[in-house]
């Protein structure tokens, strides 16, 4: 039998990322080849215009798992009865900026669009805050949104994770799809730690440690740490616009993997017992320490 459709809402849907996550979404990339969806797309009044032009083509594209789009400037709207929320809607930053100084201009959005959500979202609705700076966004989202369970608010940071993947992969010249196990810990920021120590790869011979394959520790704690850091910073640098392709594929494998991709039907949980050593511990202080800093920030930008 057929299933129900999903409702999926894009914020920021007339941007650059909504533009190349929504066929991805309606295509069945973020919940699978089966399952039907409706989109929610919302943008701001000024953007009413292209934000239709995005439905047309939509419509054009006749995707058979794409049930209904609603595009809408009016956040109750948008909100309604969504399933899925993908919080793309804010300002990008530009060449020489830090994610984190757009935050005066983005953190008031999670605070008013956090209600709505709340309000008229689908009970259980799982959210994923892709606007910069995501981590301070959904923390924000969360603090106004009390009634959303904390476990389904998260923010994108699987684009780093598929960068360190990218990065290792071309470095030892093997599958994506074999690297597993490395971890992004921290802020989505030039502080994050792309960390391979627990990190393999699938051989004939079984799964052998990155760091071992590698057998260059000054590679893995220098320029591949720093590349996964500022690769943000050199898409801007080389397209003039932050990365958007590979930021809505990241966001469709966030959701598929969160939604389809545990046995516990969605539900994820922390990785106990890692072993620590000195080097990652000071990464992981560094990145803790930027996190507070913002909240505070955060918190001064909306008095
Ligand atoms: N976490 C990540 O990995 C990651 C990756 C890439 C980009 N980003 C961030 O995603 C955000 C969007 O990037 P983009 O390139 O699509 O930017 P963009 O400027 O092309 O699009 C953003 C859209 O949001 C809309 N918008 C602004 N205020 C809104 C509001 N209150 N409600 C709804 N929509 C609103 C704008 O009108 C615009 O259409 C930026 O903050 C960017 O820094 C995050
Ligand atoms: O770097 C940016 O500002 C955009 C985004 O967060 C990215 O990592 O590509």
């Amino acid at each position: 039998m057929a299933k129900e459709p999903l409702r999926v809402l894009v914020t920021g849907a007339a941007g650059q990322i909504g533009y190349a996550l929504v066929p991805m979404v309606a295509r069945g990339a973020m919940l699978g080849p089966d399952q039907p969806v409706i989109l929610h797309m919302l943008d701001i009044a000024p953007a009413a215009e292209p934000l239709n032009g995005v439905k047309m083509e939509l419509v054009d594209a006749a995707f058979p798992l794409l049930k209904g789009v609603v595009a809408t400037t009016d956040v109750v709207e948008a909100c309604t009865g969504v399933n899925v929320a993908v919080m793309v809607g804010g300002f990008p930053r530009k060449e020489g900026m830090e994610r984190k100084d757009v935050m005066s201009k983005n953190v008031s959005i999670y605070k008013s669009q956090a209600s709505a959500l709340e309000k008229h979202a689908a009970p259980n609705c799982k959210v994923l805050v892709v606007a910069n700076p995501a981590n301070t966004n959904a923390l924000i989202l969360k603090e106004f949104a009390p009634s959303i369970p904390q476990k389904n608010i998260t923010c994108l940071t699987r684009l780093d994770h598929n960068r360190a993947l990218g990065q290792v992969s071309e470095r030892l010249k093997v599958q994506v799809a074999d690297v597993n196990n490395v971890i992004i810990w921290g802020n989505h920021s030039s502080t994050q730690y792309p960390d391979v120590n627990h990190a393999s790869v699938k051989t004939s011979s079984g799964a052998k440690p990155v760091r071992e394959l590698v057998a260059n520790d000054e590679w893995l704690k220098g320029e591949f740490i720093t590349t996964v850091q500022q690769r943000g910073a050199a898409i801007i640098k080389a397209r003039k616009f932050s990365s958007a392709l590979s930021a809505a594929s990241s966001a469709c494998d966030h959701i598929r993997d969160w939604v389809l991709g545990t046995p516990e039907n969605g539900e994820w949980s922390i990785v106990q017992g890692l072993s620590i050593d000195e080097f990652s511990r000071k990464k992981l202080d560094a990145t803790a320490q930027e996190l507070s800093e913002e909240k505070s920030l955060a918190y001064s930008c909306l008095q």
